[in-house]
């Protein structure tokens, strides 16, 4: 089942916020509807945004031509961090001037290239792997890049599913992913659906496992990559990078060409998202800190190209720590 496909004429998605209760499908007619489903993390990674920004553009010119500019500025500034979501506008609207029907037809590509994409990047990066560590590789992971990130298989949950196809893979590390828990709800939720052997951890246990020697390598997606090889991906990982360079162990990143921003010269240009202080003073809607309490809830960090070991795409292995640049 896809994360977000086009079903008699809406978009359908998995409310990604009831998981791991139960798989929910949401009916999606607006682009109005589709930027509240974004925001509110109903549908979320980056190539499943790439994928609703396409699918949104889709819808946006199937409705009142007077709303079009208002509806496409909205769909590409509803989340302002990952490349994928106005990529995935900008794609479907190359072929606007033939009407809605091809405008479609190029986001209905867009969802059929994910699943090509990512089984291809997951195989480049279970092999660069492989050919540098022996025997059975366990490994850690931040956030959710599964299929539920994607529109099917997922980035660096697909260079898991190649590793554990080829009997290589020993385990997978999850860190829980404060505070919208992606890695507890979603990336152990998919991995227990794999049949993964898995162990979840605390975000801030993540470097200790590296230190320890649990995993043999870090492998993570990404919201964007900057022209010099620095990854923007979810809050801590960072931290994770910094571990692995300490530990001597590999720190890998999965992403489609499309994450790759040549416009972006490095991290620090890049909109970071900063989402509302009431993710993280509540906790199941009673209160985690004292009333009055400021919270300053940044979304993701900047990993710098120099502690980026290798990034996989569909298309090339890059090594910015070498001082190679995806763009
Ligand atoms: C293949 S998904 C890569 C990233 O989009 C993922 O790691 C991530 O940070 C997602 O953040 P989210 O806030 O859940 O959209």
């Amino acid at each position: 089942m896809r994360t977000i496909d086009w079903r008699d004429g809406h978009i359908v998605l998995i409310d990604q916020t009831r998981l791991p209760g139960g798989v929910v499908e949401v009916a999606i007619n607006s682009v109005e509807e589709l930027v509240i489903a974004i925001q509110r993390l109903a549908v979320r990674g980056a190539p499943a945004l790439g994928a609703a920004g396409a699918l949104g553009a889709a819808l946006a010119v199937r409705a009142d031509p007077a709303r079009l500019d208002r509806d496409l500025a909205a769909l590409r500034a509803a989340r302002p961090t990952a490349v994928n979501l106005a990529w995935g506008v900008d794609r479907a609207l190359r072929r606007l001037a033939e009407g809605p029907d091809a405008v479609l037809a190029e986001a209905l590509d867009v969802l059929a290239e994910d699943g090509v994409h990512n089984r291809s990047l997951g195989e480049r990066g279970a092999r660069w792997l492989t050919e540098r560590l022996e025997g059975l590789v366990a490994v850690q992971t931040h956030c959710n890049a599964g299929s539920l990130a994607c529109v099917e298989w997922g980035t660096a949950l697909g260079v898991v599913r190649s590793l554990h196809g080829q009997g290589r893979l020993r385990h997978v590390y999850v860190d829980e992913t404060r505070p919208l828990l992606q890695g507890a709800r979603l990336t152990a939720w998919e991995l227990t659906h794999l049949g993964v052997p898995h162990t979840l951890v605390v975000d801030a246990a993540g470097p200790t496992v590296l230190a320890r020697g649990l995993a043999d390598a870090v492998v993570v997606g990404a919201d964007r990559i900057a022209a010099n090889g620095d990854v923007i991906n979810k809050i801590g990982t960072y931290p994770l990078a910094l571990a692995a360079a300490r530990a001597g162990v590999p720190f890998l990143v999965a992403a489609p060409e499309s994450t790759v921003d040549p416009s972006v010269p490095s991290g620090d240009k890049v909109d970071i998202e900063v989402r509302d202080g009431a993710e993280l003073l509540l906790w199941g809607g009673s209160r985690s800190a004292p009333s009055g309490t400021q919270a300053l809830n940044v979304a993701f960090d900047v990993t710098p190209a120099d502690l980026v070991t290798a990034i996989v795409t569909e298309d090339r292995v890059v090594h910015p720590a070498r001082g190679e640049r995806p763009a």
